[in-house]
């Protein structure tokens, strides 16, 4: 299985969680943190689907079936591959001297048992932000970007699968951290500069400043 032991100390990384459900708006409100706060962006299913396609990957059918499954591709493998961006990360890229590295983990923890493995072997979070919307807005916003996305998953039966595993699967790991006081709830039906007006009073309240 895929190594996922970080090559880098947590002391070094600020990592924000960035949840919510499918077509919510998390990629599109991380090209604004990344501009304004110095994020370092890392999508989870963006990393999958670039491993489901490189050449020797032993995981790319699996990681496609899931994908197109609408389910959770196993824990080692993402966590494997988040870690290995974030010390690439580090090592081509590092933060301003007397800064720490900030990490923008978009997707990702979408299943209890990845959020309790990666807050263990590799950093816990400082912050978890929420994009709260309908499914009817997500459904909408989805089908409009599968027009063009070129994504397995935006086609109606997928996203339906989507939708089942967040509500069942996903919104446990924004409870639990609800519970330990951790998450940033916005509403994010509005336009895009709407809601990232309120994604910024709500971590600069949690003491995330623009860099
Ligand atoms: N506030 C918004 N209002 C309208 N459309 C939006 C908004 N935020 C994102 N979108 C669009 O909705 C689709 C899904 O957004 P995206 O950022 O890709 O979501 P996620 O990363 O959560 O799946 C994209 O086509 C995006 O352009
Ligand atoms: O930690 C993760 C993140 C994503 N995925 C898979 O990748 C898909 C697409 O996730 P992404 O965050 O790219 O898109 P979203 O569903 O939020 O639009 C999900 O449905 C899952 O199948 C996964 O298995 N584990």
């Amino acid at each position: 299985m895929a190594d996922s032991t970080p090559r880098f100390s947590a002391q070094d990384v600020t990592v924000v969680f960035f949840l919510g459900g499918p077509g919510s708006g998390k990629g599109t409100q991380s090209a604004n943190l990344v501009k304004d706060y110095g994020f370092v962006h890392l999508s989870a299913g963006d990393l999958l689907r670039a491993e489901q396609i490189r050449e020797g990957s032993q995981y790319g059918e699996l990681i496609k079936t899931y994908i197109r499954e609408g389910k959770i591709v196993p824990m080692e493998i993402t966590v494997a591959l988040l870690s290995n961006a974030m010390a690439d990360s580090l090592a081509t890229a590092p933060p301003p001297a007397g800064t720490k590295a900030r990490f923008l983990i978009d997707g990702f923890p979408r299943k209890l048992d990845q959020a309790v493995f990666f807050e263990k072997t590799v950093c816990p979070s400082e912050v978890v932000l929420f994009l709260d919307c309908p499914e009817e807005v997500m459904e909408t916003r989805l089908l409009k970007r599968g027009e063009t996305s070129g994504r397995d998953d935006d086609n109606a039966e997928s996203i339906r699968k989507r939708f089942r595993t967040f509500v069942e699967t996903s919104m446990p790991v924004v409870e639990d951290f609800e519970k330990k006081g951790k998450v940033v709830s916005v509403k994010a039906t509005g336009t895009v500069d709407e809601v990232y007006e309120t994604v910024k009073t709500g971590i600069e309240a949690r003491g995330v400043h623009p860099r």
